[in-house]
């Protein structure tokens, strides 16, 4: 079998099996390049369930107006996201008048709403318009005992139900959780859906239960993280690695708790894997601008080592590397900064600083020195970063004087002469 035949769908997975270890030995006997055909496959078609505006609404500080939703909805949907996830319409009516408001709007992305596992709620999403629905319900021993108190046997039927109704309205359906992924199967969702809620998971955890799920299930897999213990992005990733299709993100990762995986640390984790693919889909462009959006609205900064639009993602400092950096970026750049419409900075103003990045920041005010006068040059900005922390003014400042002061000593040697 071709590595190219074997990327297509997941059918010629192995027999279903609750054991990852076995299911994963199953698939090197169907073929050994079926896991790399799998990767091939998911990482580089992955699509994206942007929930800024459902999990994102769940963040402590979000409170998002109409005019607010339709913004962040209207620039998610020119970036190029797949999917934009709603909060529920039943949580209030200002939300059930926003999703409508936002399924008229003509989007190109997708609309969905997240709902309970109730046909009352499932009734209420269609009829607002959405092109799909994302049922959930708890089936961890701790949700099941604390929350809604169903058994999985009143799971399974009340799952079934909302399923096929919401499928009798010709709305996608996707159903999120454990233990019932075959009964929803069964039923034809077009989605499943694993979450960690609670962002426990690491990659490993994350690879063997979404490699076993894509041996039981034929439809598509939808991964949502937490990022309680910062393995959100690494585990999106390795669901994507493991058969994966789908990947729930917010703007900045805002949600309950600490959040989700982030859009932007997402697309920067994924432009390395799928870099056509990435440039392809998305309008990288307005990255900055969506977060600009989002964290205005929710009042908080962009994070200082953000990926891609933190303030400092593609500053380098210490002279070794700026050096080299100069000479050519991917030495110490794995993301171009152009993709994303940044752009990189080279510090000069500090102890750690080179004669390169000197002779570079020289160049771009337009003076001429020999390679000499800008390593006297540096030694001067190094004693006087010494001292105390230089502004970019105050090694300009130094630059200018020593060039001054080497002019006047030429005009002095001239007149000797
Ligand atoms: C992990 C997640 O992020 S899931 C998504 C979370 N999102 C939300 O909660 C949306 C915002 N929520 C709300 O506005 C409200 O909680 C509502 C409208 C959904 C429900 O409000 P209320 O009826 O006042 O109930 P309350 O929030 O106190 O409790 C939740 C109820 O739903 C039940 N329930 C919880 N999860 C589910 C589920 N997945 N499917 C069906 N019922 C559920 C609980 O048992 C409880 O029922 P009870 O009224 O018999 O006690
Ligand atoms: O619907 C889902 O899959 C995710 C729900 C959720 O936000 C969570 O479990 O953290
Ligand atoms: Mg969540």
């Amino acid at each position: 079998m071709s590595i190219g035949a074997a990327t297509n769908g997941t059918t010629g997975l192995p027999v279903p099996s609750h054991n990852a270890h076995a299911t994963a030995t199953a698939t090197a006997t169907t073929s050994p390049y079926q896991h790399i055909a799998d990767f091939i496959s998911n990482v580089g078609k992955f699509k994206i369930i942007e929930s800024t505006l459902r999990e994102g609404e769940q963040f402590a500080n979000a409170f998002f107006d109409t005019e607010t939703k339709i913004k962040i909805a209207t620039a998610l949907s020119e970036f190029g996201v797949d999917y934009i996830e709603l909060t529920s319409p039943c949580a209030s009516p200002a939300s059930r008048a926003d999703c409508e408001a936002i399924c008229k709007l003509g989007l190109k992305a997708k609309i969905l709403t997240h709902t309970r596992c109730t046909l009352e709620d499932a009734k209420i999403a269609c009829d607002c318009g959405v092109d799909g629905v994302d049922v959930v319900i708890g089936t961890s021993s701790f949700l099941r005992e604390h929350s809604h108190g169903k058994d999985m046997a009143a799971i399974t039927k009340q799952a079934l139900e909302v399923v096929n109704y919401i499928k009798s309205r010709g709305v996608e359906v996707r159903f999120s959780s454990e233990d019932s992924f075959r009964a929803v199967d069964n039923a034809g969702v077009h989605r499943v859906g694993i979450a960690d809620t609670v962002g426990c998971a690491s990659p490993r955890q994350v690879y063997d239960l979404v490699r076993t799920l894509r041996g039981v299930v034929k439809c598509d897999i939808e991964c949502h993280f937490h990022d309680d213990t910062s393995c959100a992005v690494a585990n999106a990733y390795s669901a994507l690695e493991a058969g994966a299709t789908h990947i729930d993100t917010s703007v900045l990762g805002i949600g309950e708790r600490n959040g989700i995986a982030p859009l932007g640390a997402f697309l920067a984790r994924m432009i390395v894997a799928a870099p056509e693919y990435v440039k392809r889909k998305y309008d990288l462009h307005r990255l900055k601008d969506i977060e600009n959006i989002v964290a205005e609205a929710v009042h908080i900064n962009v994070p200082f080592n953000n990926p891609v639009t933190g303030f400092c993602a593609f500053t380098h400092k210490a002279g070794i590397h700026s050096k080299a950096i100069l000479n050519s970026p991917s030495t110490y750049e794995i993301i171009n900064p152009e993709d994303f419409g940044m752009s990189r900075y080279v510090h000069f103003a500090h102890r750690l600083t080179g004669w390169n990045s000197i002779k570079s920041r020289v160049e771009q005010l337009g003076l001429h020195m020999t390679d000499a006068q800008v390593k006297l040059l540096t030694t001067k900005i190094k004693a006087m970063a010494d001292v105390r922390p230089l502004a970019i003014d105050d090694a300009d400042s130094i630059i200018r004087a020593f060039h001054l002061d080497l002019q006047e000593r030429d005009t002095v040697e001239t007149w000797k002469n």
